[in-house]
């Protein structure tokens, strides 16, 4: 017998299972190597727990500089992050919450999501990889500069049973920008504009609290660190509203979703906007004039030319 035929023969015989009938190639590699299947592990998230998902810029201490990031903060590298935050809660419709500080976006699922099956890589992997390309997609609607390299963002899961951990969680993310917005704030101005070394700064600016470095931007810069720009102090909290538009006579209600900077440590927040917690109360909008000013925030910079 010719080789080649002879092969065929034989992968013929291999490919008949006990009751002799033929296998094609793909049911024989189905059932021999199916097996590897059963390594993957379920990672459903357990229910009624809310779901964290946190993404943070890798090495934006170099990516800052690189693209000549404006110090202590850069209002439009601010709004390329506050882009692709947005776009994921354009995508994930079960996300109830963003909050975006420095070069991290933490989302926060609705407690009975059952996105995906609840399945944590799937949901992790997709909010970061929906992050990361939207960053990129936004970036030349804000920056002048090119984009130097991809930049890639890593993600983790948190997950909080109760209210009042989620309160806590975004209480500490919130605590974390003033404590580092007060004291880049006071450093840099110190290096930028009273030509101290970095290492000089960092020694006037060692031991003092808050009230120090507040004492200091007023004294010695006649700064008011509350009159700063609140997306500076406080981080942007993304939710979602209903918009009342005026239309002519007629106001039109739409979904949007709604940038904002206010304290949200505070019980005023959570009483304001009872809806994230999922207690909606009828009547919770945003007024139309505000509607309008947030609406002209978002697409002053945001069209494509
Ligand atoms: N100049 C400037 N830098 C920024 C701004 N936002 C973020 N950054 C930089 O991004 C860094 C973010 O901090 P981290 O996430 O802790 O550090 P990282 O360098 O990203 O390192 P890894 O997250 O560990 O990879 C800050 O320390 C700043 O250097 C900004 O608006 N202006
Ligand atoms: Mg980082
Ligand atoms: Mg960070």
């Amino acid at each position: 017998m010719h080789f080649r035929a002879f092969n065929r023969a034989v992968l013929k015989l291999l490919a008949t299972n006990k009751n002799g009938i033929a296998l094609d190639r793909r049911s024989m590699a189905c059932s021999r190597y199916e097996y590897v299947k059963s390594y993957e592990q379920d990672d459903r998230i357990l229910p009624n727990v809310w779901i964290v998902i946190r993404v943070d810029g890798k090495k934006f201490h170099k990516f800052a500089n690189v693209h000549k990031f404006e110090k202590p903060n850069d209002e439009n590298a601010l709004n390329v992050m506050n882009a692709a935050g947005i776009a994921v809660m354009q995508e994930f419709r079960d996300i109830v919450l963003g909050y975006g500080q420095s070069d991290e976006y933490s989302f926060v699922f609705r407690k009975d999501t059952t996105a995906f099956k609840r399945r944590a890589a799937k949901l992790l992997s997709y909010v970061t990889s929906m992050f990361s390309s939207s960053y990129v997609l936004s970036w030349p609607q804000w920056m002048q500069q090119p984009l130097s390299y991809a930049p890639c963002f890593d993600g983790r899961i948190v997950l909080y049973p109760s209210d009042e951990n989620l309160r806590d969680y975004l209480s500490w993310r919130q605590a974390d920008v003033h404590v580092n917005n007060l004291y880049n704030t006071a450093f840099w101005k110190l290096v930028l504009e009273s030509g101290l070394t970095n290492q000089q700064a960092e020694e006037r600016l060692r031991g003092t609290l808050s009230a120090d470095k507040n004492e200091l931007l007023f004294q010695q810069f006649g700064i008011n660190y509350n009159n700063l720009p609140a997306m500076y102090r406080k981080g942007t909290i993304l939710l979602r509203k209903r918009l009342l538009l005026q239309d002519g006579e007629q106001e039109k209600g739409r979904q949007a979703i709604v940038p904002i900077h206010e304290d949200l440590i505070g019980a005023a927040f959570w009483q304001k906007h009872t809806e994230i917690l999922g207690k909606y109360v009828p009547g919770t909008h945003v007024p139309s004039h505000l509607c309008r000013q947030l609406e002209a925030q978002l697409q002053e910079k945001a069209t494509i030319s």
